[in-house]
Protein backbone atom coordinates (compact mmCIF):
# COMPACT_ATOMS: atom_id res chain seq x y z
CA UNK A 1 0.00 0.00 0.00
CA UNK A 2 1.22 3.56 -0.30
CA UNK A 3 -0.01 5.55 2.83
CA UNK A 4 2.89 6.03 4.92
CA UNK A 5 1.85 8.83 6.83
CA UNK A 6 -1.56 8.84 8.78
CA UNK A 7 -3.27 12.46 8.52
CA UNK A 8 -5.54 13.32 11.34
CA UNK A 9 -9.35 15.01 10.79
CA UNK A 10 -8.71 18.22 12.62
CA UNK A 11 -5.14 18.25 10.87
CA UNK A 12 -6.83 18.01 6.96
CA UNK A 13 -9.52 19.90 8.05
CA UNK A 14 -7.05 23.03 8.86
CA UNK A 15 -4.84 22.37 5.39
CA UNK A 16 -8.22 22.08 3.22
CA UNK A 17 -9.09 25.65 4.86
CA UNK A 18 -6.43 27.23 3.45
CA UNK A 19 -7.99 26.32 -0.01
CA UNK A 20 -10.92 27.23 -1.73
CA UNK A 21 -12.47 23.81 -2.49
CA UNK A 22 -15.20 23.80 0.12
CA UNK A 23 -15.14 21.71 3.46
CA UNK A 24 -13.69 17.62 3.56
CA UNK A 25 -16.83 15.41 3.35
CA UNK A 26 -14.27 12.14 2.87
CA UNK A 27 -10.59 11.23 2.73
CA UNK A 28 -9.49 7.85 1.77
CA UNK A 29 -6.12 6.38 1.33
CA UNK A 30 -5.05 4.79 -2.10
CA UNK A 31 -3.64 1.25 -1.72
CA UNK A 32 -2.05 1.89 -4.94
CA UNK A 33 1.69 3.73 -5.78
CA UNK A 34 5.60 3.30 -4.46
CA UNK A 35 6.67 6.48 -3.77
CA UNK A 36 4.24 8.81 -1.76
CA UNK A 37 1.07 8.57 0.48
CA UNK A 38 -1.83 9.24 -2.01
CA UNK A 39 -5.60 10.40 -0.80
CA UNK A 40 -8.48 10.45 -2.40
CA UNK A 41 -10.08 14.10 -0.89
CA UNK A 42 -13.69 14.56 -1.73
CA UNK A 43 -15.21 17.91 -0.84
CA UNK A 44 -18.29 19.97 -1.22
CA UNK A 45 -16.52 21.16 -4.97
CA UNK A 46 -16.16 17.27 -5.54
CA UNK A 47 -12.76 15.03 -5.69
CA UNK A 48 -9.09 16.27 -5.09
CA UNK A 49 -6.01 14.25 -4.95
CA UNK A 50 -4.18 14.46 -1.81
CA UNK A 51 -0.36 13.94 -2.01
CA UNK A 52 2.25 13.85 0.60
CA UNK A 53 5.58 13.51 -0.35
CA UNK A 54 7.76 11.17 1.49
CA UNK A 55 11.32 10.44 2.23
CA UNK A 56 12.67 9.41 -1.44
CA UNK A 57 11.13 12.66 -2.84
CA UNK A 58 13.71 15.66 -2.07
CA UNK A 59 11.50 18.55 -1.78
CA UNK A 60 13.78 20.89 -3.78
CA UNK A 61 12.72 18.92 -6.40
CA UNK A 62 9.21 19.60 -5.67
CA UNK A 63 8.55 23.15 -7.74
CA UNK A 64 9.96 21.76 -10.55
CA UNK A 65 7.33 19.05 -10.46
CA UNK A 66 4.44 20.82 -9.52
CA UNK A 67 5.44 24.29 -11.77
CA UNK A 68 5.41 21.05 -14.46
CA UNK A 69 1.86 20.14 -13.76
CA UNK A 70 0.73 23.41 -13.70
CA UNK A 71 2.92 24.28 -17.28
CA UNK A 72 1.34 20.84 -19.18
CA UNK A 73 -2.22 21.72 -17.55
CA UNK A 74 -2.08 25.19 -19.06
CA UNK A 75 -0.83 24.00 -22.52
CA UNK A 76 -3.95 21.31 -22.45
CA UNK A 77 -1.79 18.51 -21.75
CA UNK A 78 -4.04 16.29 -19.52
CA UNK A 79 -2.71 15.59 -16.11
CA UNK A 80 -3.79 16.42 -12.30
CA UNK A 81 -3.46 20.14 -12.11
CA UNK A 82 -1.96 21.27 -8.66
CA UNK A 83 -4.34 23.08 -6.81
CA UNK A 84 -3.36 26.68 -4.94
CA UNK A 85 -3.99 27.93 -2.24
CA UNK A 86 -5.97 31.44 -1.30
CA UNK A 87 -1.91 32.65 -0.58
CA UNK A 88 -1.02 31.53 -4.29
CA UNK A 89 1.35 28.39 -3.09
CA UNK A 90 0.25 25.12 -4.49
CA UNK A 91 3.02 23.41 -1.77
CA UNK A 92 2.96 23.43 1.99
CA UNK A 93 3.51 21.18 4.97
CA UNK A 94 1.01 18.67 6.36
CA UNK A 95 2.43 16.34 9.19
CA UNK A 96 5.92 16.97 8.73
CA UNK A 97 5.61 16.19 4.89
CA UNK A 98 5.84 18.41 2.13
CA UNK A 99 2.06 17.90 0.69
CA UNK A 100 -0.13 19.56 -2.12
CA UNK A 101 -3.67 18.96 -3.72
CA UNK A 102 -3.95 18.01 -7.28
CA UNK A 103 -7.40 17.77 -9.33
CA UNK A 104 -8.33 14.23 -9.72
CA UNK A 105 -8.02 12.55 -13.09
CA UNK A 106 -10.72 10.62 -14.25
CA UNK A 107 -9.67 6.76 -16.40
CA UNK A 108 -7.97 3.75 -15.19
CA UNK A 109 -4.89 2.30 -15.97
CA UNK A 110 -4.61 -0.46 -18.17
CA UNK A 111 -4.05 -3.63 -16.79
CA UNK A 112 -4.18 -5.77 -20.15
CA UNK A 113 -2.09 -3.76 -22.91
CA UNK A 114 -3.34 -3.67 -26.22
CA UNK A 115 -2.29 -2.06 -29.23
CA UNK A 116 -4.02 0.92 -28.94
CA UNK A 117 -3.08 1.93 -25.86
CA UNK A 118 0.18 1.95 -27.00
CA UNK A 119 -0.70 4.27 -29.53
CA UNK A 120 -2.46 6.71 -27.02
CA UNK A 121 0.58 6.17 -25.20
CA UNK A 122 2.74 7.65 -28.17
CA UNK A 123 0.82 10.47 -28.94
CA UNK A 124 0.15 11.84 -25.15
CA UNK A 125 3.88 11.00 -24.55
CA UNK A 126 4.93 13.15 -27.73
CA UNK A 127 2.27 15.59 -26.52
CA UNK A 128 3.61 16.29 -23.52
CA UNK A 129 7.49 16.39 -24.54
CA UNK A 130 6.53 19.09 -27.12
CA UNK A 131 3.81 21.38 -24.49
CA UNK A 132 7.25 21.08 -21.89
CA UNK A 133 9.22 22.83 -24.75
CA UNK A 134 9.30 26.34 -23.63
CA UNK A 135 9.30 25.14 -19.58
CA UNK A 136 11.63 27.44 -17.91
CA UNK A 137 13.22 24.89 -14.93
CA UNK A 138 15.33 22.84 -15.52
CA UNK A 139 16.06 19.24 -13.44
CA UNK A 140 19.11 16.87 -14.12
CA UNK A 141 18.12 13.52 -14.37
CA UNK A 142 20.08 11.45 -11.16
CA UNK A 143 19.07 8.18 -12.71
CA UNK A 144 20.60 8.49 -16.03
CA UNK A 145 23.85 7.24 -17.22
CA UNK A 146 25.77 8.95 -14.34
CA UNK A 147 24.03 7.77 -11.33
CA UNK A 148 23.48 4.22 -12.34
CA UNK A 149 27.20 2.38 -11.14
CA UNK A 150 26.72 4.80 -7.60
CA UNK A 151 23.49 2.90 -7.55
CA UNK A 152 24.93 -0.22 -8.41
CA UNK A 153 27.88 -0.02 -5.90
CA UNK A 154 25.14 0.17 -2.59
CA UNK A 155 23.69 -3.03 -3.97
CA UNK A 156 26.56 -5.16 -5.81
CA UNK A 157 27.19 -7.37 -2.88
CA UNK A 158 23.51 -8.67 -2.50
CA UNK A 159 23.04 -9.13 -6.50
CA UNK A 160 24.30 -12.62 -7.04
CA UNK A 161 21.26 -13.76 -3.83
CA UNK A 162 18.65 -12.40 -6.59
CA UNK A 163 20.09 -14.21 -8.88
CA UNK A 164 23.55 -15.95 -9.22
CA UNK A 165 25.99 -14.34 -11.53
CA UNK A 166 24.37 -10.87 -11.88
CA UNK A 167 26.14 -9.11 -10.25
CA UNK A 168 28.83 -9.66 -13.47
CA UNK A 169 26.24 -8.93 -15.83
CA UNK A 170 25.53 -6.09 -14.10
CA UNK A 171 28.88 -4.60 -14.31
CA UNK A 172 29.83 -5.86 -17.71
CA UNK A 173 26.72 -4.02 -18.59
CA UNK A 174 27.90 -0.95 -17.20
CA UNK A 175 31.08 -0.62 -18.91
CA UNK A 176 29.30 -0.98 -22.45
CA UNK A 177 26.52 1.24 -21.29
CA UNK A 178 28.89 4.01 -20.01
CA UNK A 179 31.01 3.60 -23.55
CA UNK A 180 28.08 3.87 -26.07
CA UNK A 181 25.68 6.37 -24.43
CA UNK A 182 24.82 9.35 -26.38
CA UNK A 183 25.43 13.30 -25.21
CA UNK A 184 23.92 14.93 -28.20
CA UNK A 185 20.13 13.65 -28.30
CA UNK A 186 17.54 16.54 -28.52
CA UNK A 187 16.49 17.46 -24.89
CA UNK A 188 13.44 18.23 -23.10
CA UNK A 189 11.52 17.77 -20.16
CA UNK A 190 11.14 13.86 -19.78
CA UNK A 191 8.38 12.26 -17.55
CA UNK A 192 10.99 9.24 -17.16
CA UNK A 193 8.41 6.97 -15.67
CA UNK A 194 5.55 6.79 -17.85
CA UNK A 195 4.20 2.99 -16.61
CA UNK A 196 1.04 1.47 -17.77
CA UNK A 197 -0.18 2.68 -13.85
CA UNK A 198 0.61 6.23 -15.04
CA UNK A 199 -1.23 6.48 -17.93
CA UNK A 200 -5.23 6.34 -17.44
CA UNK A 201 -7.87 5.75 -20.14
CA UNK A 202 -11.34 5.87 -20.58
CA UNK A 203 -12.71 3.89 -22.99
CA UNK A 204 -9.69 3.73 -25.77
CA UNK A 205 -8.73 7.29 -25.29
CA UNK A 206 -6.03 8.22 -23.18
CA UNK A 207 -7.62 10.36 -20.47
CA UNK A 208 -4.35 11.59 -19.21
CA UNK A 209 -1.07 11.18 -17.56
CA UNK A 210 -0.03 11.46 -13.95
CA UNK A 211 2.75 10.92 -11.12
CA UNK A 212 5.30 13.51 -12.47
CA UNK A 213 7.70 12.35 -9.80
CA UNK A 214 10.84 11.73 -11.85
CA UNK A 215 10.30 14.44 -14.31
CA UNK A 216 13.48 15.42 -15.65
CA UNK A 217 15.20 17.05 -18.77
CA UNK A 218 16.94 14.17 -20.84
CA UNK A 219 16.71 13.11 -24.12
CA UNK A 220 13.17 12.71 -25.80
CA UNK A 221 14.13 9.53 -26.90
CA UNK A 222 15.35 7.90 -22.99
CA UNK A 223 11.18 8.74 -22.21
CA UNK A 224 10.78 6.61 -25.40
CA UNK A 225 12.82 3.78 -24.55
CA UNK A 226 11.58 3.57 -20.72
CA UNK A 227 8.20 2.86 -22.72
CA UNK A 228 8.98 0.53 -24.70
CA UNK A 229 10.37 -1.71 -21.98
CA UNK A 230 6.97 -0.77 -19.84
CA UNK A 231 4.93 -1.54 -22.47
CA UNK A 232 5.98 -3.71 -25.15
CA UNK A 233 6.67 -6.73 -23.48
CA UNK A 234 4.52 -9.74 -23.19
CA UNK A 235 4.49 -11.86 -20.08
CA UNK A 236 6.36 -14.78 -21.59
CA UNK A 237 9.22 -11.81 -21.95
CA UNK A 238 8.68 -11.81 -25.84
CA UNK A 239 8.82 -8.30 -27.58
CA UNK A 240 5.68 -7.27 -29.21
CA UNK A 241 6.58 -5.11 -32.16
CA UNK A 242 3.17 -4.42 -33.41
CA UNK A 243 3.11 -2.17 -30.14
CA UNK A 244 5.74 -1.11 -30.27
CA UNK A 245 5.16 0.15 -33.93
CA UNK A 246 2.00 1.83 -32.65
CA UNK A 247 3.48 3.69 -30.44
CA UNK A 248 6.24 5.27 -32.35
CA UNK A 249 4.07 5.72 -35.15
CA UNK A 250 1.85 7.64 -32.97
CA UNK A 251 4.56 9.71 -31.63
CA UNK A 252 6.52 10.25 -34.84
CA UNK A 253 3.01 12.33 -36.10
CA UNK A 254 3.30 14.76 -33.57
CA UNK A 255 7.22 15.02 -33.24
CA UNK A 256 9.64 13.54 -35.76
CA UNK A 257 12.54 11.40 -34.82
CA UNK A 258 16.73 12.72 -35.86
CA UNK A 259 18.58 10.26 -37.12
CA UNK A 260 20.68 10.85 -34.29
CA UNK A 261 17.59 9.65 -31.93
CA UNK A 262 16.61 6.46 -34.39
CA UNK A 263 20.46 4.95 -33.81
CA UNK A 264 20.63 5.71 -30.76
CA UNK A 265 17.19 3.25 -29.63
CA UNK A 266 19.09 -0.12 -28.99
CA UNK A 267 21.37 1.65 -26.60
CA UNK A 268 18.94 3.28 -24.70
CA UNK A 269 16.32 1.20 -24.98
CA UNK A 270 19.47 -0.99 -22.57
CA UNK A 271 20.02 1.78 -20.35
CA UNK A 272 16.42 2.01 -19.90
CA UNK A 273 16.16 -1.71 -18.99
CA UNK A 274 19.06 -1.41 -16.58
CA UNK A 275 17.82 2.17 -14.68
CA UNK A 276 15.19 -0.37 -13.92
CA UNK A 277 16.64 -3.50 -13.14
CA UNK A 278 19.25 -1.31 -10.75
CA UNK A 279 16.38 0.56 -8.85
CA UNK A 280 14.41 -2.82 -8.48
CA UNK A 281 17.39 -4.20 -7.33
CA UNK A 282 18.24 -1.44 -4.88
CA UNK A 283 14.74 -1.90 -3.08
CA UNK A 284 14.56 -5.69 -3.36
CA UNK A 285 18.11 -5.73 -1.23
CA UNK A 286 17.65 -2.88 1.08
CA UNK A 287 13.86 -3.01 1.99
CA UNK A 288 13.75 -4.94 5.20
CA UNK A 289 10.79 -7.41 5.28
CA UNK A 290 7.53 -6.63 6.13
CA UNK A 291 7.86 -3.19 5.50
CA UNK A 292 4.96 -0.95 3.73
CA UNK A 293 7.05 -0.28 0.40
CA UNK A 294 5.93 -3.01 -2.19
CA UNK A 295 9.12 -4.21 -4.26
CA UNK A 296 9.11 -4.95 -7.53
CA UNK A 297 11.16 -7.56 -9.39
CA UNK A 298 14.42 -6.84 -10.62
CA UNK A 299 15.05 -9.85 -12.83
CA UNK A 300 11.47 -8.73 -15.12
CA UNK A 301 14.11 -6.07 -16.21
CA UNK A 302 17.38 -8.50 -16.47
CA UNK A 303 15.09 -10.31 -18.81
CA UNK A 304 14.37 -7.01 -20.99
CA UNK A 305 17.60 -6.15 -21.19
CA UNK A 306 18.75 -9.28 -22.53
CA UNK A 307 16.74 -8.70 -25.50
CA UNK A 308 17.67 -5.54 -26.26
CA UNK A 309 21.32 -7.18 -26.07
CA UNK A 310 20.53 -9.12 -29.07
CA UNK A 311 18.88 -6.51 -31.05
CA UNK A 312 20.64 -5.39 -34.62
CA UNK A 313 18.73 -1.87 -34.85
CA UNK A 314 15.88 0.32 -34.32
CA UNK A 315 14.22 -1.49 -37.11
CA UNK A 316 13.72 -4.28 -34.74
CA UNK A 317 11.64 -1.94 -32.06
CA UNK A 318 9.19 -1.44 -35.14
CA UNK A 319 10.40 1.99 -36.38
CA UNK A 320 10.87 2.91 -39.82
CA UNK A 321 14.23 4.79 -41.26
CA UNK A 322 14.30 8.33 -41.02
CA UNK A 323 13.30 9.75 -44.78
CA UNK A 324 15.91 13.04 -45.13
CA UNK A 325 13.55 15.86 -45.29
N1 LIG B 1 -4.57 13.05 -10.12
C1 LIG B 1 -5.04 11.81 -9.90
N2 LIG B 1 -6.29 11.48 -10.27
C2 LIG B 1 -6.80 10.26 -9.99
N3 LIG B 1 -6.12 9.29 -9.33
C3 LIG B 1 -4.86 9.57 -8.94
C4 LIG B 1 -4.25 10.83 -9.20
N4 LIG B 1 -3.00 10.82 -8.69
C5 LIG B 1 -2.84 9.61 -8.14
N5 LIG B 1 -3.96 8.86 -8.28
C6 LIG B 1 -4.16 7.49 -7.75
O1 LIG B 1 -3.13 7.21 -6.83
C7 LIG B 1 -2.35 6.08 -7.27
C8 LIG B 1 -0.89 6.31 -6.90
O2 LIG B 1 -0.42 7.50 -7.51
P1 LIG B 1 1.09 7.65 -7.97
O3 LIG B 1 1.32 9.10 -8.30
O4 LIG B 1 1.43 6.65 -9.02
O5 LIG B 1 1.84 7.31 -6.62
P2 LIG B 1 3.37 7.08 -6.33
O6 LIG B 1 4.11 8.30 -6.83
O7 LIG B 1 3.43 6.91 -4.87
O8 LIG B 1 3.79 5.85 -7.07
C9 LIG B 1 -2.64 5.98 -8.74
O9 LIG B 1 -2.48 4.67 -9.25
C10 LIG B 1 -4.08 6.44 -8.82
O10 LIG B 1 -4.95 5.38 -8.47
N1 LIG C 1 7.74 2.34 -12.30
C1 LIG C 1 8.79 1.93 -11.41
C2 LIG C 1 8.47 2.14 -9.94
C3 LIG C 1 7.90 3.51 -9.60
O1 LIG C 1 6.55 3.29 -9.23
P1 LIG C 1 5.38 4.37 -9.43
O2 LIG C 1 4.22 3.76 -8.68
O3 LIG C 1 5.91 5.65 -8.83
O4 LIG C 1 5.10 4.48 -10.90
C4 LIG C 1 9.09 0.42 -11.60
O5 LIG C 1 8.23 -0.27 -12.18
O6 LIG C 1 10.15 -0.04 -11.17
Amino acid sequence: MAVYTDVSDEDLAAFVAQYDIGTVESCKGIAEGVENSNYLLQTERGPFILTLYEKRVDPNDLPFFLGLMDHLAARGVKCPTPIHGRDGRALRELCGRPAAITGFLRGMWPKRILPYHTGELGKAMAEMHTAAADFALRRPNNLSVAGWRPLFDRCAEAADTVQPGLRDTIARELDVLEARWPHDLPTGVIHADLFPDNVFFLGERCSGLIDFYFACTDAFAYDIAICLNAWCFEADWSFNVTKARMMLAAYRKVRPFSQAEYDALPVLCRGAAMRFLLTRLYDWVNTPEGALVKRKDPVEYLRKLTFHQTVPGAGAYGLDPVVAA
